[in-house]
């Protein structure tokens, strides 16, 4: 019922008298110009922020805890507008773009897998409702081979059919992390936008998972949130955000040499790597 109520309540963002969509003739680069930002009379998060995220590449998102990351996730997807300037997708304004057709053109993941009353096969298919369908069995089998789940998935009873429930714990939370990403990928949104999105897998995982997301073929922009930083040296760049603005801008490499905050950061994980001082490190991290 309460989905229901959900879908049906007006969003609080109005859409402009016949919206256009949203054409991504550019392949889905994003571009911050000038943002200002606060949550309501909050203190700012962002002022004048500048950002370009280039079409079809990986651009990573860190900076220490309630820097605004995902935020810029939010702001990204129109869940929250600009205060100032402007988010420009493929150069259209997103405020003037249909916000349907927009988040069509997106697909989200983080940290927390809703699930729904039903089998797998339809909590993984359902990634596709906002275009108007259900994406079919194939593209399911092919997105959990991709997160490393097919396998599990047929040891179940029933397999695809086997029923899930958000009131029965009947997957680890790396396999319902995993589920949720797969629901992402049968999406085949240009644009993905991770928040965590593999927080709760262990390192092996991890890594196949993002090597899918960097070497399949179908070319999309991907933004990704992670607070441990191995997971993100392989993107095109690093965007390091510090009071309200980017602070640092490269990849791994560069950023390292740079002797900065990420180079800081970087130095932390590198410690954390000693199981018996990996908890003080992240609190350090998270400050
Ligand atoms: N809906 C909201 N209303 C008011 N303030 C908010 C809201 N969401 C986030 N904030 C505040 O905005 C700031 C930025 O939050 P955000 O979650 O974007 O940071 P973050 O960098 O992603 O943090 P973390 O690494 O801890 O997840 C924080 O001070 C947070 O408390």
């Amino acid at each position: 019922m309460s989905a229901v109520k959900n879908v049906n309540r007006a969003p609080d963002l109005q859409d402009d008298v016949n919206a256009p969509p949203l054409h991504l003739e550019g392949g889905g680069s994003i571009e911050f110009h000038n943002v200002s930002f606060a949550y309501g009379d909050q203190l700012p998060i962002f002022h004048n922020l500048n950002l370009c995220i280039p079409a079809g590449r990986t651009t990573a998102i860190v900076g220490v805890s309630g820097q605004g990351k995902s935020t810029l996730l939010n702001l990204i997807m129109r869940m929250v507008d600009v205060t100032e300037g402007a988010i420009l997708i493929d150069g259209q304004d997103i405020r003037r773009v249909a916000q349907s057709h927009l988040r069509g053109q997106i697909a989200y993941v983080n940290q927390t897998f809703v699930t729904f009353p039903g089998s797998i096969y339809y909590n993984i298919a359902y990634g596709t409702v906002s275009q108007g369908k259900l994406a079919s069995k194939d593209d399911v089998i092919e997105a959990t081979k991709a997160v490393n789940l097919y396998d599990t998935i047929l040891k179940r009873k029933g397999d695809f059919e086997f029923r899930l429930n958000p009131y029965t714990r009947a997957m680890s939370g790396g396999e319902l992390q995993r589920l949720g990403i797969a629901r992402a990928l049968v999406k085949k949104a240009p644009i993905l936008l991770l928040d965590e999105a593999t927080a709760a897998l262990d390192s092996p995982t991890e890594t196949r998972i993002m090597d899918h997301l960097r070497h399949s073929a179908h070319a999309r922009t991907t933004v990704i949130i992670a607070h441990r930083l191995s997971t993100i040296m392989d993107a095109d760049q690093i965007v390091v955000l510090d009071h309200g603005r980017v602070a640092e801008l490269g990849t791994h490499a560069e950023l390292v040499a740079k002797g900065g905050i990420y180079a800081t950061m970087w130095t932390k994980t590198h410690i954390s790597d000693k199981p018996n001082v990996s908890a003080k490190v992240d609190e350090a991290i998270k400050l």
